[in-house]
């Protein structure tokens, strides 16, 4: 018996051994696990309501709280405000029911700033399977974060400006637009474009064109409210988004006016840019949203719209989008497209208009454009001509129209009958400032092999309005290669007399709509009368346009004009249709 007992003792004994060094081999491996874990991750243990009970000192480094500060508290001491609260709820379902939760938190520190961690939230059960007590376990993710918010504020934003670019306006305004459905009530798009900007660009060159649109799009996140949105849609074009106009259409109209103005005011202030004082000045076009239906792409399209009007009705000014301009606008965008083409895919025809003496000899013709366009038949010029002036296609356009007529006056240089006519070209303002004008004219006329004296070009009133001293400057070199030069449509535009007679000009034409009603209005036949008196006294030509009558010529006649165009002597028609002098008059 006494054996047995010593024999269960040392078994005994021998198993405490065992035991204890098993005890002190878990504590060891414990310890290491924790000492892992802490040189890792940030951990904390909280309560069953969530009051912490202990943290690691990791926790303490990035809340900057000491361990006295933060245990005794719940983890509200580092919210951040950053989550909605639905977010909180969501974990503490969770965990409540004995389940992970895993996610990325935002926090504050004690300093106020803000660091993100990745969070896994782990339920210790107790033996009913309920939570007893939670284990946080975090890691600190704050620079992936901010890396992925600089990347995704580089994806949405202007590099350049800082502003939103236009897929974070796109997204903003889809939003403005989807939330008409909870709140009914009027937003409004304002696309705007800078008038002069091309200008500074070309003048001044790109760094100080960047520096005016940083500039201006400080000025206009100052100009409006906080809620709304300025983005850059591109170049010099900056869109703005406003919500919350109200309910009344009419208010909301005002609403937009007044930043529209307020906006203007704060662009027109000048600016101090390479050492140079600049002016812009903005063109706007706007359009209203009320429904959750509006599309954002037709809005856009639509405040583009309002803006060509804006830019067309002489800039620097607001414009609403109206739906009647809608389907013109439409129909002059594909006419712009398909006149792009026109020259390369020779489409144009020059028709001749003669120009006859009282014998009703041909004296010379003037060109004028047809467009053939290949599904609408023939194009009329005063539709085409403004569209090529306001898209500067005018140039090419203008230089084939110069290239073909100086061809012909070449080619007649062969035919004795026709030798000797000039033939007068309309050349628009924007052609004849090109700075390469002269060597342009230059270059045809010796490609050509045309006699520069037998080419007239026809300038209208309104291109002598800008400039005029550079204007008769380069006049004068036009006539030193030996071209002359008529003003066209005489007595419709403002010409000063003063400047009239420093003009190297060679003959005036009275415009059609001062012939028409010679017989009717006094008026007119007063004008015509004057106009061939002056031309008579600064001893230059005078050619009578629009003749439709015997009646009429006969009264120009006898008024002392000497050359008349107009249908009474010939439509324009194709060269090779062109009747032999001297016209029969049609009847
Ligand atoms: N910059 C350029 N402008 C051009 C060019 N070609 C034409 N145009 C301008 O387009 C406008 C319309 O021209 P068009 O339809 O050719 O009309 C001309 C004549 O057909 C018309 N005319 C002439 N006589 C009569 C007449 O007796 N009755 C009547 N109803 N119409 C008549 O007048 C137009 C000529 O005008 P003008 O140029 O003022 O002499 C017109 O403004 C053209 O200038 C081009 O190549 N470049």
């Amino acid at each position: 018996m006494a054996g047995l007992v010593m024999a269960l003792t040392f078994g005994f004994r021998r198993e405490c051994r065992k035991s204890r060094r098993q005890l002190r081999a878990l504590q060891q491996e414990n310890h290491d696990l924790k000492k892992a874990l802490d040189a890792h991750a940030i951990v904390a243990m909280t309560d069953t309501r969530g009051v912490i009970t202990e943290v690691n000192d990791k926790f303490c480094e990035i809340s900057q709280y000491s361990r006295e500060e933060l245990v005794g508290q719940t983890h509200r001491v580092i919210n951040s405000r950053h989550h909605p609260r639905s977010f909180f709820q969501d974990l503490w379902a969770t965990i409540s029911r004995g389940e992970v939760w895993a996610g990325d938190v935002c926090n504050r520190a004690k300093d106020g700033s803000l660091y993100w961690v990745q969070s896994t939230v782990v339920p210790l059960l107790g033996k009913d399977k309920r939570p007893v007590q939670y284990i946080a376990i975090r890691a600190d993710i704050t620079a992936r974060k901010e890396a992925e918010a600089k990347t995704q504020k580089m994806a949405l934003h202007d590099t350049l400006t800082g502003l939103p670019n236009r897929r974070l306006m796109k997204d903003r305004l889809a939003m403005a637009v989807s939330g008409k459905a909870r709140q009914p009530g009027f937003g409004a798009l304002i696309l705007m474009d800078l008038d002069q900007f091309k200008e500074v660009n070309d003048t001044l060159g790109h760094a100080v064109g960047d520096e005016l649109l940083q500039q201006v799009s400080e000025r206009l996140t100052r100009s409006v409210r906080k809620m709304d949105t300025v983005a850059r849609f591109g170049g010099d074009e900056f869109v703005i988004i406003l919500d919350n106009l109200g309910i009344d259409c009419a208010g909301a109209v005002d609403s937009v006016r007044r930043v529209a103005e307020t906006l203007r005011m704060a662009l027109a202030e000048p600016y101090q840019l390479a050492g140079r004082q600049i002016e812009i000045t903005p063109s706007q076009g706007a359009v209203l949203f009320n429904s959750e239906n509006d599309e954002p792409g037709e809005l856009i399209k639509q405040a583009d719209i309002a803006l060509y009007e804006a830019k067309g009705a002489g800039r620097n000014q607001l414009c609403f989008f109206d739906p009647a301009l809608q389907a013109e606008t439409v129909e002059r965008a594909l006419l712009v497209r398909d006149l792009r083409q026109a020259v390369d895919n020779d489409e144009f025809k020059l028709f001749y208009q003669p120009i006859v003496d009282t014998h009703r000899e041909v004296k010379g013709v003037e060109a004028l454009l047809r467009w053939f366009h290949p599904k609408h038949g023939m194009v009329p010029p005063d539709r085409f001509i403004p569209l090529a002036e306001q898209t500067g296609l005018i140039l090419p356009i203008g230089q084939w129209v110069l290239e073909t007529a100086c061809a012909q006056l070449a080619a007649w240089q062969q035919d004795m009958q026709r030798k000797e006519w000039t033939i007068a070209v309309n050349v628009s303002g924007r052609q004849l400032n090109q700075t390469s004008f002269v060597g342009l004219l230059r270059r045809v006329l010796q490609k050509t092999g045309a006699p520069a004296n037998r080419l007239r070009l026809e300038l209208t009133e309104s291109v002598l309005q800008d400039n005029v001293e550079s204007t008769i400057a380069k006049m004068n070199e036009l006539c030193e290669l030996g071209v002359r030069f008529s003003l066209d449509d005489f007595g419709t535009g403002y010409s000063s007399l003063s400047y009239l007679k420093r003009l190297p000009l060679e003959q005036l034409k009275v415009d059609k709509s001062f012939i028409d009603d010679i017989f009717e209005d006094s008026c007119d036949a007063a004008i015509a009368r004057t106009i061939v008196a002056l031309a008579q006294s600064l001893e230059i030509g005078v050619v009578a346009e629009g003749v439709e009558t015997p009646e009429q010529m006969k009264w120009l006649v006898e008024n002392g004009c000497q050359l008349f165009q107009g249908f009474l002597f010939s439509r324009p028609v194709a060269p090779e249709e062109l009747a032999a002098s001297p016209i029969k008059l049609s009847s």
